[in-house]
């Protein structure tokens, strides 16, 4: 069970909200939360350009629990309380496309190439284990 796997049942729903966000308030601020959030956001963009009201500023897909992952893995791996750690993540929401930049962490932390590697892929496959918990729940 991946991220993608929910794409059947939930491209249909998001499709349909997004409909209903355009008709009825054309101006609001989008955040999707559904998996998998690297399509259903490009989903609701087409939806909204097909509405005629797309901006692209307005449609945000929501990945906090990478960052806060991320921010969790590295403060345990230096011993920091995680509540002053910062690793800025960026990209989508499912394995690889979620991107740790590890180099710009606050406050600045160092691995080596083989460390950085392990730590990247912890934070990338953390939430696969949650999807295949939920088994398309
Ligand atoms: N981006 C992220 O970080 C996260 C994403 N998710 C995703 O969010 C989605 C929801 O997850 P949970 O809240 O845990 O599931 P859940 O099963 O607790 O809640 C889903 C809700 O959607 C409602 N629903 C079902 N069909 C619907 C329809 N056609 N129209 C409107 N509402 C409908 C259900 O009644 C239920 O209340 C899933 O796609 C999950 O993968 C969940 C956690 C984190
Ligand atoms: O789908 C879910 O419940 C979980 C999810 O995306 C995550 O934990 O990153």
């Amino acid at each position: 069970m991946t991220r993608d796997d929910l794409f059947n049942v939930n491209a249909g729903i998001v499709k349909a909200l997004v409909e209903a966000v355009a008709k009825n308030s054309p101006s609001a601020i989008i955040e999707i939360v559904t998996n998998p959030v690297n399509s259903t956001v490009p989903i609701a963009a087409e939806t909204l350009k097909k509405a005629g009201c797309y901006d692209p500023r307005k449609v945000l897909g929501v990945t906090t629990l990478d960052v806060v992952r991320a921010n969790t893995f590295v403060s345990e791996a230096k011993g920091l309380d995680m509540k002053d750690v910062d690793v800025p993540v960026i990209g989508g929401h499912a394995g690889i496309t979620i991107l740790p930049l590890l180099s710009q962490a606050t406050p600045p932390v160092t691995f080596s190439e083989a460390e950085k590697k392990v730590m990247t892929e912890k934070i990338q496959n953390a939430g696969t284990v949650v999807v295949e918990a939920k088994a398309g729940k």
